[in-house]
């Protein structure tokens, strides 16, 4: 493989099922997103705890007999089994399969490392891989879709969500902010480094995009190819500049190599930064327009900043 700066935390907190790593008291060390995103639990909450004890529910004998089996005799092992009886409690929910159909599969990986590892797979085999999106529902009842590419929401849903917070951010008076970023030059850096490494750069900006936000009222979308939008709430027109100055300064951090851009010789981002209080203006409908001009303006005023406007 050409010598990319990507870490395997990345790359396995990229792809499109759960990872989970055991060391060899059965204690977890890693968590992958996929996991964390459909069990709800983070990785922070479950590294270093025994598999077994991790979930409220008793854990499955067939699963504690293949890790079992894993540990003393080295055997590999694939179970499936659908609802109502899930191995995990995966939130993968159709009306078919609440919990998803799961194949799990179960075994040691050795030479790796001093300690032998075993390494827990898991598919939803009722989601078929070649779907564009994820589908799944969110606390409020709404179809969730991720997009596979950056594991973020989608437009769609992001647009949807929109419109039943913000009704409700105006009947509680709250306000809230939405950022709107963008990659600089990304044609470019498409047009010399090829799609499939402007594929990667997305994957690892949303990646760190996605760990420094970490309120769950917070949420990301990838709005267009290479545009991401922002909902945040219990914030202040401050808060709302600071975390947008510390998504530029992450994705200018990630250090990726971008010759061609004319702004730096790293990819940098423009983001606009629009705050809405409906205890004082009430003008919410516009925000999205609003959002891109502050977009617009930190492009003109030559990339890689931090535009704010009132709404
Ligand atoms: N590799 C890759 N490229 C994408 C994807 N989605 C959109 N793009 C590309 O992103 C580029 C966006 O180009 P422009 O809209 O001209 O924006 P830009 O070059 O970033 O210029 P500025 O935003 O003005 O700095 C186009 O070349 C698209 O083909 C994707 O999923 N993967």
């Amino acid at each position: 493989m050409k010598n990319v700066n990507i870490s395997i935390e990345e790359i396995v907190d990229s792809i499109d099922c759960g990872v989970i790593l055991l060391d060899q008291n059965k204690h977890i060390l890693l968590w992958n997103d996929w996991i964390a995103v459909r069990t709800g639990v983070a990785a922070s909450e479950v590294v270093g705890r025994s598999i077994l004890t991790s979930f409220n529910e008793p854990s499955n004998k067939q699963f504690a007999t293949a890790l079992s089996q894993a540990f003393t005799s080295g055997t590999r092992s694939t179970l499936t089994n659908s609802s109502p009886h899930p191995i995990f409690p995966l939130n993968i929910s159709d009306k078919l399969h609440p919990n998803g159909e799961q194949t799990i599969s179960v075994k040691m990986l050795k030479g790796w490392t001093v300690e032998p590892l075993c390494m827990i797979q898991i598919t939803d085999s009722a989601a078929s891989p070649a779907k564009r999106h994820v589908n799944e529902h969110h606390d409020d009842g709404n179809k969730v879709e991720l997009d596979l590419l950056t594991n973020l929401y989608t437009r769609r849903f992001f647009d949807e969500y929109y419109r039943i917070e913000l009704g409700r951010l105006q009947r509680l008076q709250q306000p809230f902010f939405l950022l709107m970023l963008d990659v600089d030059c990304f044609k470019k850096y498409n047009e010399n480094y090829g799609e499939e490494a402007g594929d990667v750069a997305l994957i690892r900006i949303a990646y760190s995009m996605r760990k420094i936000l970490r309120r769950t009222s917070d949420v990301i979308a990838r709005y267009g190819g290479e545009e991401f939008i922002f909902l945040l709430r219990d914030t202040t027109a401050h808060g709302a500049q600071i975390t947008a100055e510390k998504l530029r300064k992450l994705v200018s951090n990630l250090e990726i190599e971008h010759d061609y851009s004319g702004v730096d010789d790293h990819m940098t981002v423009s983001i606009g930064v629009v705050g809405c209080d409906p205890q004082k203006s009430g003008n919410v409908n516009q925000l999205i327009d609003h959002v891109q001009l502050a977009l617009q303006n930190a492009k003109n005023a030559g990339r890689n900043q931090v535009c704010y406007v009132e709404a």
